[in-house]
């Protein structure tokens, strides 16, 4: 399994934003579906390696994130678009997806043709030499993705990646995900249900910092026969389902 963990605990201030979460992720694309302030990208930054957690055992590529050199070996075979990502906007594209390419100490001499790969792989090599205050939002959540693939990792961690993309760009962006989940484990927060149908082997549904489901989205689907069911799709009628049985 690409990711264990045990009892993850992690409290911000006065919220304990993940509250003993246990998840065992292995290759395949794992959605992680939650209302708002459920504690997803609090989980995600764990999963990251950039936010420490209060405590539990987390385990990632088979080693341990407190640990210095481990920690340095995950985040070479990480990739991690977080929810706000910080963009200069004189790079170019690739001067961007380059920077990142050095961070995660790809050798050199592989940095140009990854770059290009990446930036293809997420439908922007023809604005390759644009700069990044010309594009937009859409587009620069591409350029996010692209970072994060960049150096083909085995564990990718996607905050929201389809926030802001346009409905053919949405389509196109799953099929990356099913094309990126054969070979990594990949974990991806989403409001979209439609995103979990079209491209998850796998969901999990966080309230309250918990995890109150987890299964493929046909289990979750099944959630949702009863009577009382709300939502206009069947994985929406298994969302609300789940959630209201968690909070009663
Ligand atoms: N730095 C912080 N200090 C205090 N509380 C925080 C901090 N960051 C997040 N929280 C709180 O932790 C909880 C979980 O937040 P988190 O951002 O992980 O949720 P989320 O599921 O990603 O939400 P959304 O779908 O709105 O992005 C929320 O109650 C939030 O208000």
């Amino acid at each position: 399994m690409n990711v264990e963990a045990t009892e993850l605990t992690r409290r911000l201030g006065r919220t304990q934003a993940v509250s003993g979460v246990t998840l065992s992720v292995g290759p395949g694309v794992y959605g992680l579906l939650g209302p708002n302030g459920a504690g997803k990208t609090s989980l995600l930054r764990m999963l990251a390696t950039a936010l420490p957690p209060s405590s539990g055992v987390l385990r990632l590529l088979d080693s341990d994130p407190a640990d210095h050199r481990q920690r340095r070996y995950i985040r070479q075979r990480l990739g991690y678009l977080p929810q706000h990502l910080g963009y200069y906007p004189r790079f170019t594209v690739a001067d961007f997806v380059e920077y990142f390419a050095l961070l995660k100490e790809i050798p050199p001499t592989r940095v140009p043709r990854a770059v290009a790969a990446a930036v293809e792989r997420v439908g922007l090599g023809d604005r390759a030499k644009a700069r990044l205050r010309t594009l937009s939002g859409g587009m620069l959540r591409r350029v996010g993705v692209a970072q994060a693939i960049v150096n083909d990792p085995q564990l990718l961690l996607l905050d929201e990646p389809t926030a802001g993309l346009d409905p053919e760009q949405r389509v196109a962006f799953r099929a990356l995900l099913r094309d990126l989940g054969q070979t990594a484990t990949v974990v991806v927060s989403t409001h979209l249900v439609e995103d979990v149908g079209a491209a998850c082997s796998q969901v999990g549904l966080m309230d309250q910092g918990k995890i109150v489901f987890s299964g493929t989205p046909e289990e979750l689907i099944r959630r949702g026969d009863g009577d009382g069911a709300v939502g206009d799709a069947p994985l929406e009628r298994g969302y609300t389902t789940v959630l209201s049985q968690a909070r009663s």
